[in-house]
C-alpha cells in the first residue's frame, strides 16, 4: 500500500472503530426501550446491565479497527470474507472475555462488523445504500472456516421459517434502509428531539422484524406483541406525542411480562446510527 493510502487507512480505520463503538453505547443508553437494557435498567435480562453493555462496546473497538484496516479499498472476495470472519469470531471472544461469558453483542458484531468493513472497502466514504449493498455482497460469500454451530437464532429461523440476522445482512439491511433511517430523519424533520427520533427509528424496525431473540424467548406471541405494539406507537404519532408515549410504556410492560427482548432490533438500531453518522459525520459527531 502507498504511504498516503496507508495513512488514510489507519486514520480512517480508527475513526470508523470509534464511531461504531459510540453507536453501540448510544443504542444501549437510549431510553425507554421496551424489554431492552437501557439507562433505566436491565429490561427483560437478568445477566445484562448498562455497565456490562458499555464495557462490551469498548472491548470491540480494536476488532472494528482491525476489520476496517484489513478491508481498506479491497474488493468483496472469499479471501476478504475469510479474514473478516476470523476477526469477527476473535471479536466475539474478546467480548465474552470482557463480559465474563455473557453474550452482549454477538448480533451487533455481525451487523456493524460487515458495515465497518464495507465503508473501508469503499475507501472510507459512500452513501448508506452503497455501503449496505457492499456489506450484503460480503455476507453472501461463503466462509468455509465458520464453525457449524446450531445457535438459538438459527434454530428460531428454522422453527418459524423466518429470516434472521444472516438474511437481513444478505438482503442489504432492509430494516435499516427502508424503515429505520427514513423514520429517524422524518422524526427529526418533524421537530422531535434526537432521543425521540431514535426511539421512533427503533419502533420502525420493530414493526416488521422477525427478531430471533424475541422468538427464542417468547415465541410467536412475543413477536406479534412486539410488532403490533411498535406499530401502535408510530400510529399514535411517535414517541414524542403523549399518546405515543403511553403506547410505548404499554409495549414495555408487554415485553417484560412475556420475558421478550428485541435484541435484534437493538442491533439494527446501532447499525442505523452508524450509517447515519457516516452520511453526516459533522452533525452526528
Ligand atoms: C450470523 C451471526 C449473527 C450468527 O447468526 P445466528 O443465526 O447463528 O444467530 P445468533 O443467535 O448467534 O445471533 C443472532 C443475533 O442477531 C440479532 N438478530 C436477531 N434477529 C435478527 C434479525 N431478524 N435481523 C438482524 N439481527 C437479528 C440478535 O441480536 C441475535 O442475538 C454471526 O454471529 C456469525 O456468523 N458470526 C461469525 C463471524 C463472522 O462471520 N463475522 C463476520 C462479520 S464481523
Ligand atoms: N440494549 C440492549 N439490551 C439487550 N440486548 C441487546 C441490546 N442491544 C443489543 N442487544 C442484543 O441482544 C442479544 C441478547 O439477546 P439474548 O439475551 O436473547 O441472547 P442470548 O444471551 O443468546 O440468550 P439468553 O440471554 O436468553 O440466554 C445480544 O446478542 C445483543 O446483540
Amino acid at each position: 500500500m502507498k504511504l498516503l493510502s496507508r495513512i488514510q487507512a489507519e486514520g480512517g480505520a480508527e475513526w470508523l472503530a470509534r464511531a461504531a463503538t459510540q453507536c453501540l453505547i448510544d443504542e444501549a443508553r437510549l431510553s425507554p426501550k421496551p424489554g431492552l437494557v437501557d439507562s433505566r435498567g436491565n429490561g427483560a435480562h437478568h445477566d445484562l446491565s448498562l455497565a456490562l453493555m458499555e464495557r462490551s462496546a469498548h472491548s470491540l473497538t480494536p476488532t472494528f479497527q482491525a476489520l476496517a484496516q484489513q478491508s481498506w479499498q479491497r474488493p468483496a472476495d472469499v479471501a476478504l470474507r475469510q479474514t473478516i470472519g476470523r476477526l469477527g469470531r476473535e471479536g466475539e471472544r474478546q467480548m465474552m472475555a470482557a463480559t465474563g461469558g455473557v453474550n452482549t453483542h454477538r448480533g451487533a458484531i455481525w451487523a456493524l462488523g460487515l458495515l465497518v468493513s464495507a465503508v473501508a472497502m469503499l475507501g472510507g466514504a459512500g452513501h448508506a445504500q452503497q455501503i449496505a449493498n457492499v456489506a450484503a455482497e460480503l455476507a453472501k460469500l461463503p466462509d468455509p472456516a465458520a464453525p457449524k454451530v446450531f445457535s438459538k437464532g438459527l434454530r428460531a429461523t428454522h422453527r418459524y421459517r423466518v429470516p434472521g440476522a444472516r438474511e437481513e445482512a444478505q438482503q442489504a439491511f432492509p430494516h435499516v434502509m427502508r424503515h429505520a433511517l427514513p423514520q429517524l430523519r422524518l422524526s427529526r424533520l418533524n421537530g422531535g428531539s434526537e432521543t425521540h427520533a431514535r426511539l421512533d427509528a427503533l419502533m420502525a424496525i420493530m414493526t416488521s422484524l422477525s427478531d430471533t431473540c424475541v422468538l427464542s424467548r417468547a415465541g410467536l406471541e412475543g413477536l406479534e406483541a412486539m410488532q403490533a405494539g411498535a406499530h401502535a406507537v408510530l400510529s399514535a404519532g411517535g414517541s414524542a406525542s403523549p399518546q405515543g408515549q403511553a403506547a410505548l410504556a404499554e409495549l414495555d410492560r408487554r415485553m417484560l411480562a412475556l420475558n421478550a427482548s428485541p435484541g435484534g432490533a437493538a442491533d439494527l438500531l446501532a447499525a442505523t446510527l452508524f450509517l447515519d453518522r457516516i452520511e453526516t459525520p459533522y452533525i452526528a459527531n
